[in-house]
């Protein structure tokens, strides 16, 4: 653990100065970061509650658009004030915050972000780390000028299951990669109950702000209970990105790591079950190219995703016929062996000859939210920052795109952030903000 010299020191050197976090100013007496926490319940309330389970953290400041969900925020720290809108608490307590999670439905990631970014408060996100690609570019180049420590929310990434399955390919347990499937149990929609608007629609709580809920997608009504609010939001696309954007991040993390992707597709395709312009489709497959890397065998690699209870083929690996597949996760083919990764669940090995019964070093698990917290007490970036969760966000998010234009193989210029082939595909690589919404860069 740092002294509080070297982190000043570290901080000091890397993070804006206009707006520098508390303990740079040397406010901050006690040393501890000082955290806010923006969605409170859900997800929110896990991320809050994982941070304040490290020693040196303090909350000062909680946001939640409905009241009726910060129960638990106040009995953790009765004296931290509670806002609904964000803006307002920065504004009034940005000089006490250092950094802050945020774990918002997905749509509202990116504003809030930026905001924090700009401020010079380090951010741990939930994934997807955006809703669009260019948010996500933009989020990787204010982290990189920034220099504030970040990480995306797929705390999976720091587990033991993860961790020892993606050294395990880099040490060469199946020789190198040659094709990839992933997939996953949960559909693209079901959860909200409706596949088009409610007829209608009913009042919003009392204690919810719905103009702050909806921040910068159209206005719409509230609708009905659990049709947005809460967790009935993943199945539109004003506001989630379906079961790719829901576990795409999750699942496709230790493929990342393993194969060391750092870049964005060449091209993606998709299948789907039927969708409209309202929600995401029940099943979607997804197609991607990627290019190769030192782990594959040759310049690009082929990485497949199945969503809503399709499962993969096993042909062409050496996985034998009677095997039974996890609900969720990955096959990596490789030269010599096939690897399976459950989604949280421990690595399979399978040879020609069955099962591998060879041994490979165990990974411990490490904890991905205090992580992130030694990190911004450190200055150091930990893995899965802004750079690495928003070049797999991206990638999640162009599969999306690629549904939008049912098996058209769409051809992509990461550096230009262009689909070359297709004009028109590009407008859904950003968004309209509603008044007052835009991104600040
Ligand atoms: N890493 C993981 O394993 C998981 C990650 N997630 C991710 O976490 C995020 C939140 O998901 P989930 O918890 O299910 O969603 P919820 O709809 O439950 O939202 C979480 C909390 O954020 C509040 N909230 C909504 N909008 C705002 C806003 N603009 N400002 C402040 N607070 C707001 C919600 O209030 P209200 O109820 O009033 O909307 C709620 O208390 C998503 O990005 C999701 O992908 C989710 C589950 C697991
Ligand atoms: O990331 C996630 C993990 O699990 C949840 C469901 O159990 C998801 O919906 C969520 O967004």
């Amino acid at each position: 653990m740092p002294t509080r010299r070297t982190f000043l020191q570290t901080t000091a050197a890397t993070t804006f100065v206009a707006a520098a976090p508390a303990f740079v100013r040397g406010q901050n007496l006690n040393s501890k970061l000082q955290l806010a926490g923006i969605g409170c319940d859900g997800k929110g309330w896990s991320d809050i509650n994982e941070m304040a389970g490290h020693d040196k953290t303090h909350h000062v400041a909680f946001c939640d658009i409905d009241l009726a969900r910060t129960a638990k925020v106040h009995k953790l720290q009765p004296d931290a004030p509670i806002f609904q809108d964000y803006r307002e608490m920065l504004e009034k307590l940005g000089d006490k915050i250092d950094g802050s999670t945020v774990s918002t439905p997905d749509h509202m990631h990116a504003r809030i972000t930026t905001d924090l970014m700009n401020m010079g408060k380090h951010v741990y996100c939930q994934k997807p780390l955006t809703h669009n690609v260019s948010e996500a570019r933009q989020l990787r180049k204010l982290a990189k000028d920034s220099g504030v420590i970040t990480r995306l929310g797929n705390q999976i990434h720091s587990h033991s299951h993860y961790r020892t399955a993606a050294k395990t390919i880099q040490d060469g347990a199946i020789g190198k990669v040659k094709e990839v499937r992933s997939w996953c149990a949960a559909t693209g929609h079901g959860k909200s109950g409706y596949v088009d608007r409610p007829k209608s629609p009913i009042a919003p709580p009392e204690t919810a702000d719905w103009d702050l809920w909806v921040g910068v997608a159209p206005m719409r009504p509230y609708g009905d209970v659990k049709c947005y609010h809460p967790w009935g939001w993943r199945d539109w696309q004003d506001f989630g990105n379906g079961a790719l954007g829901d576990f795409g991040c999750h699942i496709f993390d230790p493929v990342f790591t393993a194969l060391n992707i750092n870049n964005g597709p060449l091209s993606f395709s998709a299948g789907h079950t039927g969708m409209n312009d309202e929600i995401w489709p029940a099943q979607t497959h997804v197609k991607y190219t990627f290019p190769g890397t030192e782990y594959t065998t040759s310049k690009s690699i082929p990485i497949s995703w199945d969503d809503g209870g399709s499962l993969p083929s096993t042909g062409g690996s050496h996985i034998p016929g009677d095997v039974r597949l996890p609900a969720s996760g990955s096959i990596l083919i490789g030269e010599t062996g096939t690897m399976v990764i459950p989604h949280v669940g421990a690595m399979r090995l399978y040879t020609g000859k069955g099962t591998s019964d060879k041994e490979y070093p165990v990974l411990e698990s490490l904890n991905h939210y205090h992580g992130w917290v030694d990190g911004c007490l450190s200055g150091k970036q930990p893995s899965d920052g802004f750079e690495y969760g928003g070049n797999l966000t991206e990638a999640v998010l162009l599969g999306n795109i690629a549904v939008r234009y049912k098996g058209e193989k769409l051809n992509w210029n990461e550096k230009e952030m262009k689909i070359t082939n297709n004009e028109e595909a590009n407008k859904w690589l950003s968004r309209e903000y509603r008044d007052g919404w835009k991104l600040d860069s």
